[in-house]
């Protein structure tokens, strides 16, 4: 090519300071493998994204393979000997379970539908554990038919229902969800630590020892231990630290009273997660050291035997995985020149910002905005004024129907709990790695709204 035919003949040549570059990702907040390029994009398992949305359209929900792999890995790391049960709630799907099992942690299932796709993808039994505050007959006869590994029970009346089964060959081994009187100062809706909500036996009111007491006197139950879980977007360690000396102090009263401690502790889930810069984050590795000690001391200040440890994260391993790509629809002039940029999706595939009042971050990919920015708020397609998705964010000025905007962090609980509100169709689920793309959810069609419709 001669020199007058380059696009940039004539120019001045580039030093370090003129040269373009790519506006830096918060790294916290995206995949592990997301990157930054010159024309505006972002590549996530060396894949562009923009290239992405053509072959599968959009609303279109990316995940990172190698992001979850090495979530997983951090956290068995982390916690040592420890038992790492994932929890499918967070996202669940045949290739997710089996990425978590091949990295080799738990599965924590709290419906007959999250085991059946724990068993599609050959889930060992044996490493499952199924929840629930309200399993059904057809929950536990699920679980035992699949000889779950632990079932961790939540009312006395389920002590009776397992019973039952239990009498009729299968004997399950149970871990006691206790509720500790903790509060993981979380938001209301995902607080499950304190008396008074719907979770587990109360421990202040002797409700936990009761169920312990029932458990033990039930010949075909077995009690392999016990289980908390204080609440979910928790970013105050301490709390999960006076949850675990509960719980140690607890066994040691269950020592007392009944000889040998149960030998298991499920200390749940809930670590937090950034959402936006700035935003606080647990880590597995000083989470795990300070749960660890504080498990340690307060069986050694009671003599006990160190019970072997599990933990639950679901939020920690996939949220930063996933990016959400979305395509602006309309915008319009708002308030206090501030702009209102729709996309072609929203609260049935995130409905976080209206259920906790949740905050996201956004940005235009696809190319590179001018004019400067302006606030912004991101609103989805549903019928409804609370319908946002990121309020007050940056955004280009010139932002406009036909962008694209990727949102980052939302690989956990934005799949698991999508509707079809307006009848509008679930997005797929790509998942990225080493420059491949693999379809592995594939975009809800108007047949699949209409097929239970009976007419
Ligand atoms: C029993 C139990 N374990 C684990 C989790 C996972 O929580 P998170 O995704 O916040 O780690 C939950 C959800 O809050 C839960 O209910
Ligand atoms: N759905 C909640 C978390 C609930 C955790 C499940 N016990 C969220 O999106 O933050």
């Amino acid at each position: 090519m001669g020199a007058a035919a380059r696009p940039d003949a004539g120019r001045a040549p580039m030093t370090p300071q003129t040269r373009p570059s790519a506006v830096a990702l918060e790294a916290l907040l995206w995949p592990a493998t997301a990157r930054p390029h010159l024309d505006g994009d972002i590549s996530i398992g060396r894949i562009k994204l923009t290239p992405l949305t053509e072959r599968f359209g959009t609303p279109l929900l990316v995940v990172d393979e190698q992001d979850v792999r090495e979530r997983c890995r951090a956290f068995r790391r982390a916690f040592g000997d420890a038992e790492v049960a994932y929890a499918g709630k967070a996202f669940l799907c045949r290739a997710m379970a089996t990425w978590i099992g091949q990295e080799g942690l738990s599965l924590d299932v709290c419906s007959a539908g999250e085991l059946a796709v724990a068993r599609a993808a050959g889930f060992p039994a044996e490493r499952i554990l199924m929840h629930g505050n309200a399993k059904t007959p057809e929950d536990l006869r699920a679980a035992l038919g699949y000889g779950v590994g632990t079932i961790v029970v939540d009312s006395f009346h389920e002590i009776s229902r397992l019973a039952a089964l239990a009498a009729q060959g299968a004997r399950p081994r149970l871990l006691i969800r206790v509720t500790p009187g903790v509060d993981g100062h979380t938001h209301a809706a995902v607080t499950t630590g304190t008396d008074g909500q719907k979770f587990g036996f109360s421990l202040a009111s002797g409700a936990a020892a009761e169920a312990v007491r029932r458990v033990l006197a039930q010949r075909h139950l077995e009690l392999a231990g016990l289980h908390c879980h204080i609440g979910s977007q928790i970013t105050d360690p301490g709390a999960f630290d006076l949850a675990a000396a509960r719980m140690v102090e607890f066994l040691a009263e269950l020592r007392a009273a009944h000889g040998t401690p149960p030998r298991r502790l499920d200390l749940g889930g809930g670590f937090g997660v950034a959402y936006r810069a700035g935003d606080p984050e647990l880590a597995p590795g000083p989470v795990a050291g300070r749960l660890r000690r504080t498990v340690q001391d307060a069986c050694a200040a009671h003599r006990l035997p160190v019970p072997r440890l599990t933990v639950e994260p679901g939020r920690a391993i996939v949220a930063h995985a996933g990016v959400t790509v979305y395509r602006v629809v309309s915008v319009k002039h708002g308030p206090a020149g501030g702009l209102l940029v729709a996309v072609n999706g929203g609260m049935s595939d995130n409905p976080r910002p209206s259920l906790y009042g949740a905050r996201y971050t956004a940005r235009l990919i696809g190319r590179r905005g001018a004019g400067g920015e302006r606030s912004a708020t991101v609103v989805g397609r549903h019928c409804e004024a609370g319908d946002v998705i990121a309020a007050g964010v940056r955004l280009p000025a010139d932002v406009r129907p036909g962008d694209l905007l990727a949102v980052p962090c939302t690989g956990a609980y934005h799949h698991s709990m999508a509707s079809n509100y307006n009848m509008v169709r679930r997005p797929p689920v790509v998942a990225v790695r080493d420059g491949r793309a693999r379809l592995i959810i594939r975009r809800e069609t108007i047949d699949d709204l209409m097929a239970r419709d009976l007419g």
